[in-house]
């Protein structure tokens, strides 16, 4: 049978794995150390009549970081982007199941999705920053939060650049415009830009796919740092780096979720033969 996520048995979470094989790819994963932030339950995608996302069930915890793997095309990036509601974007886009975000369904009609998006931040692929100076970029979400003192704004920028350990190199420069920044240096400004307006979960979708080896080590060390304040969710291609920076993994693949355990667990053991031909690079 297919168990309710977030069931308690003896001490342990179990969670359960989606699609029509999950009477034999059910384990229980050990969460009892974690608060749960973000709980899927039965959740179902379709674009038009394709449908993307099969039954997912997935707990989320707080203040660690939970990686997305899986062939192109899986769904991991529709997944993500169900958090704080992008996918209401697309006009073929039909979600049913439910996601409880601290106790309540993000889907629910009196959503603010503009709140939303401020406590579920998204950091994407390509860097994205605004052609402003690399202090108004930070500053730009509060500003349109009201919020014009300068020296909150200065504050919160130094803050938020420290935090997404990127102040020692622009300090000298913060006005500067954005564009003439490094690739890697722009997307930790996005990083920081996200902090900025102090969300609880940050969505990253391939943060570094676009980055050279040493910019996305910075990424990398910066996502393990920010675990201490944020929930991060991570999409990532690059099965090293799920391995270095999360403490989960959740395996998709054709829209299902197919394994979910401890990142240690899922790439030196995992239940399913088809985790580890992905892990081991037979497919995908
Ligand atoms: N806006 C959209 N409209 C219609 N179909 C979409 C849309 N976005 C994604 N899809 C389809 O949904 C499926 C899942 O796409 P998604 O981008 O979530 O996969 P992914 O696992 O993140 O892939 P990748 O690793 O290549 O980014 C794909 O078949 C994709 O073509």
């Amino acid at each position: 049978m297919n168990t309710q996520a977030g069931d308690a048995t003896e001490g342990k979470l179990t969670t359960p794995f989606a699609g029509g094989l999950a009477e034999n790819r059910a384990h229980s994963v050990d969460m009892a150390d974690e608060t749960t932030k973000i709980e899927v339950r039965d959740l179902e995608l379709y674009y038009g009549n394709d449908r993307t996302l099969k039954n997912i069930n997935l707990l989320i915890p707080e203040k660690k970081v939970t990686a997305f793997i899986g062939p192109s095309g899986c769904g991991k990036s529709t997944l993500l982007r169900c958090f704080n509601r992008m996918n209401d974007l697309v006009d073929t886009c039909r979600i049913t199941g439910q996601i409880i975000l601290d106790g309540k369904n993000i889907y629910d009609r009196d959503v603010d999705v503009a709140e939303l998006r401020r406590s579920v931040g998204m950091v994407f692929q390509k860097p994205n920053p605004f052609p402003k100076s690399i202090y108004e970029n930070v500053a730009y979400g509060l500003r349109l939060q009201g919020v014009h003192g300068k020296r909150d704004l200065d504050e919160v920028v130094e803050r938020s650049l420290r935090a997404a350990a990127l102040w020692d190199e622009v300090k000298d420069r913060l006005n500067d415009n954005a564009f003439g920044m490094s690739g890697g240096q722009q997307q930790r400004l996005v990083i920081a830009r996200a902090i900025a307006i102090e969300p609880e979960v940050i969505l990253l979708d391939e943060p570094a796919s676009a980055l050279d080896p040493i910019s996305t080590a910075k990424v990398e060390e910066l996502i393990y740092e920010l675990k201490e304040q944020y929930t991060i969710v991570i999409v990532t291609h690059n099965m090293q780096q799920a391995a270095r920076v999360s403490d989960y993994t959740a395996f998709m693949y054709l829209g299902d979720l197919v394994e979910f355990d401890h990142t240690e667990a899922i790439f030196t053991n995992p239940a399913l033969k088809q985790t580890e031909d992905y892990i081991t690079g037979r497919y995908g």
